[in-house]
């Protein structure tokens, strides 16, 4: 099966694209083909960032989370340990953080049904503290899908298996051109 992830420089994901908008590096055109490729990403694959400078998963990004995310039979996974620069009360991730992962997780969710969309609600229980350098597991999958809404959901577990945050979404599906007046400003720092 093909790969959609370069696994040699994950800065660099493969592939070219149809849809080009000025300005945005050829970002929005090289995801729009990995997600219309989605049926042939395999299980525990790693996927590509949605840029290098995405605040949730780009590791050009100094303020970001860098997740690393991989395909799993029902959804999508990533394991991460929030670090100093995330830090809310002592010893604790800030609840934005927290939800910047559980967001960043549902954008690639999107490539177990192949459609670009952006978050419309988010909500997140936090059930538990997120440690500061400890590992949490992070699961999300598309629950349904109504017309151009997805319903998404995902779960949150510390090392010991407790359940430390839970969160829903809705993402409504656009098309690229959503992104145009973004691209058009430059979509990172790099750009
Ligand atoms: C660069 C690489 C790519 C990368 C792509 C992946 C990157 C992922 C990154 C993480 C995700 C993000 O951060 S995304 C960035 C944060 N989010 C945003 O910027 C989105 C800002 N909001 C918008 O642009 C807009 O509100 C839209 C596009 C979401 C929707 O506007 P619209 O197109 O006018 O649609 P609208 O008619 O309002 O709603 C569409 C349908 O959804 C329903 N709907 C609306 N709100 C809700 C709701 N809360 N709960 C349930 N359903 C709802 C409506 O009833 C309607 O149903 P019906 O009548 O059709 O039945």
């Amino acid at each position: 099966m093909a790969a959609v992830c370069d696994q040699g420089d994950p800065r660099v994901p493969a592939g070219g694209g149809a849809v080009n908008l000025p300005g945005d590096g050829g970002v929005i055109s090289r995801w729009t083909e990995h997600l219309a490729g989605q049926d042939t990403v395999e299980i525990g694959q790693r996927l590509p960032p949605h840029s290098p400078d995405c605040a949730g998963c780009g590791p050009r990004n100094p303020a970001g989370l860098d997740l690393q995310v991989v395909r799993t039979a029902t959804g999508v996974e990533a394991v991460h340990r929030f670090s100093d620069a995330q830090v809310g009360a002592p010893g604790i991730a800030h609840g934005g953080a927290v939800a910047l992962a559980f967001d960043d997780l549902f954008g690639f969710a999107l490539n177990t049904v192949g459609s670009l969309a952006v978050t419309r609600s988010l909500t997140i229980e936090y059930h538990a503290p997120f440690r500061l350098h400890r590992p949490y597991t992070f699961s999300a999958q598309v629950a349904q899908r109504e017309g151009r809404r997805l319903l998404l959901h995902a779960d949150a577990w510390d090392d010991a298996g407790q359940k430390a945050g839970s969160a829903a979404a809705t993402f409504v599906v656009v098309d690229p051109g959503h992104f145009a007046a973004g691209a058009e400003q430059g979509m990172g720092r790099g750009d």
